[in-house]
């Protein structure tokens, strides 16, 4: 039966190899930004060779002892990288139902004492004994660093594609060696038989500018995308990336580019497990986006009137939050996600943020946290 509902558009990188798809790949990429918030995107500069040897480690990343995963855990970390167990993490105030790793580019933290506390979120990542995955840790560095070359490429036809000079972006970013881009290695376990349906990852916009999500194969649709008042399956496509849009985009855009509303299901009971891997393109974070709003032509800026599905931007509650030093604003949705990091290692922070202590919630997992600390003597 034919239907008028949005999809997610498939945005060929291959068709830039020749000059007379450009209009098309352009106003596809237009729609996608301004209409939809997500896209596919295909042949990547990302190998898909690399992106094959990382999929294969990603099972029996999850699949190690208990212990061992431990070790690692997020608990160690003021960076917030590490291992988190099922159900440890926290987006707008709910728990999600899902077992992570976060890593991320190489980097050495910035922070100093006195220095502003968002400085400690970025550091070196915790990485498992070599010898437990041997070479899991070059494929996933290699992967990131490709990825988030990738999002910088992108930004620039994201430009292009806004009417705006190709380098409009390039003042948002540094090279790697002054910024970091974080991601998550995630596994959603199916759903109990008897279980009413959860959430694998509660309803959320994203923050920052671009995100990169990798999908692992999986049977069902599992991540969903807010669009015309439905939820649209976001069904994995082998060789794409699913890229969306996060807030801070949209805020210096001026509500051009969308950034929508999403969620992931848990799998259904007997399915398999669902793995991604979203990446959370870093910037900079020295800078006010307020002072960085960018300028458009006209006809592109009233593109945004136009749309069907129109969106809550600029509001009193964004402009205050997007106001805030980019550093800041990147942070406090760490502390937001992780209460028990936060009260570890910025206990300053923990008062300010969650002055009624911590969520109920997280109390059985702050039990579990502090067997764990114990064991492992910090
Ligand atoms: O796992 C996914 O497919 C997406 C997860 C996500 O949206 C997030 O972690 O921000
Ligand atoms: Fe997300």
């Amino acid at each position: 039966m034919p239907t008028n509902r949005p999809n997610i558009p498939v945005l060929d990188l291959a068709l830039l190899s020749d000059e007379t798809k450009r209009p098309e790949f352009m106003a596809l990429l237009r729609h996608a930004l301004i209409n939809i918030g997500f896209l596919y995107l295909k042949n990547s500069p990302v190998p898909q060779e690399l992106i094959g040897r990382l999929v294969e480690y990603i099972p029996r990343l999850f699949d190690l002892p208990q212990d061992e995963k431990d070790k690692i855990s997020m608990v160690n970390s003021p960076h917030f990288y590490g291992y988190s167990r099922f159900a440890e993490e926290y987006t707008e105030g709910e728990t999600d139902h899902r077992e992570h790793f976060d890593f991320a580019t190489p980097y050495e933290t910035r922070w100093k004492p006195g220095g502003p506390d968002h400085l400690g979120f970025f550091g070196p990542c915790q990485w498992l004994d070599e010898d437990l995955l041997p070479g899991f840790r070059e494929t996933m560095e290699t992967y990131l660093i490709g990825v988030h070359n990738a999002g910088v490429q992108l930004m620039s036809l994201i430009a292009e594609a806004l009417q705006l000079p190709s380098d409009a972006f390039a003042k948002f970013y540094y090279s790697l060696d002054e910024i970091q881009s974080r991601a998550k290695v995630i596994k959603y376990p199916p759903q109990q038989e008897s279980q009413a349906s959860v959430l694998g990852n509660t309803p959320h916009f994203d923050t920052r500018f671009v995100t990169f999500v990798l999908q692992l194969p999986h049977p069902r649709p599992t991540l969903q995308v807010q669009l015309g008042g439905e939820w649209i399956d976001a069904t994995p496509i082998p060789g794409t990336f699913v890229v969306n849009f996060g807030k801070s985009l949209e805020y210096v855009t001026q509500g051009l580019v969308k950034a929508t509303y999403h969620r992931v299901l848990s799998p259904p009971a007997g399915s398999p497990p669902r793995y991604s891997v979203p990446l959370f393109q870093g910037t900079r974070l020295d800078m006010y986006l307020a002072d960085e709003i960018l300028d458009f032509p006209p006809e592109i800026l009233k593109l945004k009137d136009l749309r069907e599905d129109p969106i809550e931007t600029n509001t009193a509650k964004d402009n205050e939050f997007y106001s805030q030093l980019a550093g800041d604003i990147i942070f406090l949705r760490g502390i937001m996600s992780h209460p028990d990091i936060t009260e570890q290692f910025y206990p300053h922070l923990f008062k300010k943020y969650f002055p009624d202590g911590m969520p109920k919630q997280l109390m059985r997992t702050k039990t579990q946290l502090e067997g764990q600390r114990d064991m492992i003597g910090t």
